[in-house]
């Protein structure tokens, strides 16, 4: 067995993102990890029920000896025993914690693609949870922009939301379907290329459909201000408790970029629809290819390829640094973040494979 690896969990952002690199790569490389103080950095540190299901999820793939998985745990132990396998796997984001829970299904599913991505077979899995969580990426999201830019890395995926789940009762359902391949091909996102198209959706669940209407009508404005002609589509839908978002891509030749927005009560609908445009043009703004979330989320897999990644992005994040570090303590790649001084940057990958 090879030497267990120690991962500080303070270090950096010191957030889950850690604990989840640190758990898709140990199923991957079938290196034993040990991370300690787990999300220090947060008011409630430990694991929390949307980190758990990520251990749970993780554990399964390569059926993990694990110890410290516990809710608030903040040492915690894990130790692959098989390689990653695929097949089918449902899990509950509700079962980590007594009275459920509205944890992010999509961080679950962060931690799942990149070993199943690599694993011989198909696998179907199903999530529960809190598909359009603040402070996470969106089922849209991931749908709209994290798996087409994976799937230009080779990665066969489709994702396809049943039931939208918001926060506090969750309860939303998601479907992936993904396909294992040999390997993954590097990226090259060094410059977008104009802008093609602004396309999003508005969505609402248990509200009135004036509110979606208003969010989308206000987006259209800001952008049409900007000279964009945005196509935003607004859905209505049911969920186990009421849920509003305005959700937007912007498509560059050679890239794509995200930007969401939730409502929430006392919240007007314009004041949804200008979060998500501010932060669009803002990105629009600064000529980089990615946005700052896409590229923490790109780490991992560029440094499953083998050969050299290079992307550029409109901001250096403590969350791109804190995942290049873990990514660097497993040996798989060399990182370099290199800042521009209008506070842009380019982060280069070098993955030997
Ligand atoms: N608006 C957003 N759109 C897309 N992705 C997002 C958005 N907001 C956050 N993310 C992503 O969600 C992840 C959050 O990581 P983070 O370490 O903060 O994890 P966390 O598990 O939510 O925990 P914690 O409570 O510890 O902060 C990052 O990959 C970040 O890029």
């Amino acid at each position: 067995m090879t030497d267990k690896l120690i991962i500080d969990g303070s270090h950096g952002e010191g957030g889950g993102q850690i604990l989840r690199s640190a758990l898709s790569l140990s199923a991957i490389t079938g290196r034993p990890v040990r991370i300690e103080k787990l999300r220090a950095n947060r008011k409630k540190p430990g694991l929390a029920a949307q980190h758990l299901t990520s251990v749970r999820a993780a554990a399964m793939l390569c059926d993990a000896e694990v110890k410290g998985a516990e809710l608030g745990s903040q040492t915690l132990q894990f130790i692959p025993r098989k390689p990653v396998r695929a097949g089918d796997y449902f899990l509950d984001v509700a079962h980590a914690r007594e009275g459920g829970s509205a944890g992010a299904v999509m961080l679950v599913l962060q931690t799942l693609l990149p070993p199943l991505a690599l694993a011989t077979g198909v696998s179907n899995v199903m999530l529960r949870g809190g598909t359009h969580v603040d402070m996470s990426p969106s089922y849209d999201y991931v749908h709209d922009v994290w798996l087409p830019t994976l799937a230009r890395m080779g990665v066969r995926a489709e994702l396809s939301l049943m039931r939208s789940g918001w926060y506090p009762v969750g309860r939303g359902e998601v479907k992936l379907r993904i396909e294992g391949a040999e390997k993954l091909l590097p990226l090259r996102l060094e410059h977008r290329g104009p802008l093609r198209a602004v396309t999003g959706r508005a969505l609402v669940a248990n509200l009135p459909a004036h509110i979606c209407e208003r969010m989308a009508a206000h987006a259209r404005y800001l952008l049409e201000q900007a000279g964009m002609a945005a196509k935003i589509e607004t859905v209505v839908m049911k969920a186990a408790c009421p849920g509003a978002g305005l959700y937007l891509t912007a498509h560059y030749e050679n890239s794509l970029a995200g930007f969401g927005a939730q409502g929430k009560r006392g919240k007007p609908a314009e004041q949804v629809a200008e979060e998500a445009c501010f932060a669009l043009l803002q990105h629009y703004r600064s000529g980089a290819a990615l946005e700052q979330h896409l590229a923490d989320q790109l780490i991992l897999p560029t440094a499953l390829c083998r050969g050299e990644s290079v992307f550029g992005v409109e901001r250096i994040s403590p969350h791109l640094v804190t995942n290049a570090w873990v990514v660097e303590r497993f040996g798989l790649a060399r990182i370099d973040i290199v800042p521009a001084a209008d506070g842009t940057g380019f982060v280069k990958i070098l993955a030997s494979g």
